[in-house]
């Protein structure tokens, strides 16, 4: 796997994410149902810093007819970022730093009253192999917030800060009916998603005005994301 100068951090922030996103911790209390629409389900814990609104947020859903590899690469992929992507004015791909790794500078939509953010951050796409053999790979993305020549700071604007995960898994329904997994019909793939999201807004912006849009944006945002992937995926051979 060719090195560049953020495999190291990747490689940290990618095996926190790996060891602590999937314990399922939803029967302790720490995490409020934020909304919920069928298979998908939204979850925030209040975390304040300074008085800045840091909630961390968490989201499970089951996605019938993809897989975790297609849910994965729709979501890294800079050709298709502004098809399903409907809070952004712009993405821009700064660098490629591998063929798994790129940096992205982003400008978020306004959101009355608070002044517009931008993004800058790597998103790093790998497959995981499972402990038992016969079971597809999971696989996951990360998009960490980091610094780049190409997206200086500048006013009026203010940079948010983002630590996001979308970690997949694929389930094969009558498994032993396919020798060539190749073969298997949408109908028998269910995507397991985990989308962790931590973000910091960046300057201030009124804790009741930050904690309106996540609870609105968030699940519009992920609806929106996995029913574009079925869309595009739908009469597509599936990829493994
Ligand atoms: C006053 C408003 C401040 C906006 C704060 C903000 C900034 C960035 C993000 C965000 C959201 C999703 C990602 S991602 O999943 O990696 C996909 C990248 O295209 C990265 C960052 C979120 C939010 C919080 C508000 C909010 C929530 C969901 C959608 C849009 N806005």
């Amino acid at each position: 796997v060719p090195r560049h100068r953020l495999s190291d951090e990747i490689e940290k922030i990618v095996q926190e994410h790996l060891k602590f996103d999937l314990v399922d911790d939803f029967n302790s209390n720490i995490w409020e149902l934020l909304a919920a629409d069928g298979e998908m389900k939204v979850y925030r814990r209040e975390l304040e810093e300074n008085g800045i609104v840091l909630d961390p947020l968490k989201a499970v859903h089951s996605v019938k007819g993809v897989t975790g590899h297609e849910v994965c690469k729709y979501f890294w992929d800079p050709a298709v970022r502004m098809e399903w992507e409907g809070t952004l004015d712009s993405s821009r791909m700064l660098e490629a730093l591998s063929d798994d790794t790129l940096i992205f500078n982003q400008v978020h939509k306004r959101v009355w009253p608070a002044a517009q953010r931008d993004t800058c951050f790597w998103s790093h796409i790998r497959s995981v192999s499972k402990e038992n053999k016969n079971d597809l790979d999971d696989w996951i993305v990360v998009n960490y917030s980091t610094t780049h020549d190409s997206a200086p700071i500048k006013e009026p604007m203010i940079r948010a800060w983002a630590n996001v995960a979308l970690i997949c898994s694929t389930i094969i329904l009558n498994r032993d009916k396919y020798a060539d997994l190749s073969s298997v019909p949408r109908e028998n793939l269910v995507c397991k998603i985990t989308y962790v999201a931590q973000v910091n807004p960046g300057g201030w912006a009124p804790a009741n005005v930050l904690r309106a849009v996540y609870k609105r944006e968030y699940p519009k945002f992920l609806k929106r994301f996995t029913q574009y992937v079925m869309d595009k995926t739908k009469k597509l051979p599936i990829l493994l």
